[in-house]
């Protein structure tokens, strides 16, 4: 048995630096079970990188065999080995029982009539008005329905009008306005209790190639595998001893929130606004679950569901010493740029360029993480703000 005290690089992020135990056991037939990494935080042996491994073995370990090169190697492949089978039970597990709620649920569409569909709810928010992103990707996909396969969604205009109650369903009724040679609108009404809470216009394209390209770059940040999802951070933070009892209460409420989003947070201190900062933040996204390559116009339903999540609160970010006592988006709008897996990591960008007047305007670019501009988005919202009492004890 070989045992090497490394330390794990992937941590930083949430202040970690956590140093894990790799332990190697030679002479087994079966190479994957060679390899065991003891980690004291579970994360580490996740995120373990070989190229660590390598730098620490020609330095300090505590060794009862012989130790050489080979042992990089074997600690190599086996770590490649695992991480197949890691990644193929995952897939398979995604394929069998993970699709994501989003498309066997959220945007499952129970047809009513023509042009008249019912969706029902999966996470409500604890303002319990319903989702607003949840709303719009709903509203979306029954426009979706009444259009032909050769057309993709561009873009898409709402306005929040009332608040969506979760105890009930949402009808949505959908008035084919125009049916063009490139372009083809529809307008989308959200009804609950016989009112309206969404209006919505959304437009469909055909292919259309163009000499016109350009997009901004996107912005550079750590990959996802080098950050921590949300429920690993409140994990992180519910370890900490000071942590105040209500910090405490409110964290393990949002660990039993079974949002359909995966989020990585890029910086964690923005996410959780733990001081003031500049109203920009970033994360990277994806649907939780497996939904696959093909129906591009459900990627775009996917993305306009996450597009809301988090985008608000972006404006809150200078002004650490309020908190909301009213916040909800009042319109939502969204262009779709190209093709993109909603399924795979997105990083969102969010900043808000302006709030007064009790509103606070949000603009999000959702990129590809192969550095592609895949949608972008525009939201205003109303915010009504009060003093914090005490200050954050994350
Ligand atoms: C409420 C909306 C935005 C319209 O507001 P208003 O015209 O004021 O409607 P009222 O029905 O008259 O009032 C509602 C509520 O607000 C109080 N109010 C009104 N004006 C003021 C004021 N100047 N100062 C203080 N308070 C005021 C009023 O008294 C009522 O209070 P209540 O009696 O206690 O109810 C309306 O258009 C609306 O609700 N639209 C829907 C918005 C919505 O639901 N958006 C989607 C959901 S938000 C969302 O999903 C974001 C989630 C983010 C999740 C995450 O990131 O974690």
């Amino acid at each position: 048995m070989i045992k090497l005290n490394i330390k794990c690089n992937s941590c930083w992020s949430a202040g970690c630096g956590t140093e894990t135990s790799l332990v190697i056991f030679r002479g087994e037939k079966d190479l994957k079970k060679k390899l065991l990494v003891m980690s004291l935080n579970n994360q580490c042996r996740r995120r373990f990188q070989t190229n660590m491994a390598e730098k620490e073995l020609g330095g300090s370990h505590e060794s009862s065999g012989l130790i050489a090169k080979n042992n990089i190697l074997e600690a190599k492949e086996a770590l490649k080995s695992e991480q197949d089978e890691v990644s193929q039970r995952r897939n398979s597990q995604y394929q069998q029982d993970l699709k994501s709620v989003l498309v066997t649920s959220v945007l499952n569409l129970e047809k009513l009539d023509v042009d008249l569909y019912r969706g029902t709810h999966h996470w409500v928010p604890r303002t319990q008005r319903l989702f607003g992103g949840q709303i719009v990707g709903q509203a979306l996909v029954a426009a979706a329905k009444s259009v032909s396969d050769s057309l993709y969604a561009h873009s898409l205009h709402c306005y929040f009008v009332r608040a969506g109650d979760p105890k009930v369903p949402v009808l949505y009724q959908v008035d084919r306005t125009r049916d063009g040679r490139s372009f083809t609108v529809r307008s989308v009404k959200a009804i609950q209790h016989g009112q309206p809470i969404l209006i919505c216009q959304a437009s469909f394209q055909t292919l259309q190639p163009s000499p016109l390209q350009h997009q901004f770059p996107m912005p550079v940040v750590p990959p996802p595998e080098d950050l921590l999802t949300v429920e690993e951070l409140i994990h992180h933070y519910l370890s900490k001893p000071d942590l105040a009892e209500e910090a405490k209460k409110g964290l393990k409420k949002l660990l039993a929130n079974e949002v359909p989003i995966e989020i990585k947070p890029v910086n964690p201190a923005h996410f959780y606004r733990l001081g003031p900062e500049q109203p920009r933040r970033l994360f990277w996204g994806r649907a939780r679950g497996h939904i696959g390559e093909g129906n591009m116009k459900l990627h775009c339903c996917v993305a306009a569901y996450v597009s809301d999540y988090a985008l608000l609160g972006t404006a809150l970010l200078p002004y650490p010493e309020y908190r909301a006592k009213f916040a909800a988006s009042l319109d939502h709008s969204m262009w779709f740029h190209s093709t993109f897996r909603s399924d795979e990591w997105m990083l969102y960008e969010c900043e808000s360029p302006w709030a007064g007047s009790s509103r606070g305007l949000v603009q999000g670019r959702m990129w590809r993480r192969d550095g592609v501009l895949a949608a972008s988005c525009s939201q205003e919202g109303v915010l009504r703000v009060k003093p914090v009492t005490e200050p954050s004890k994350l």
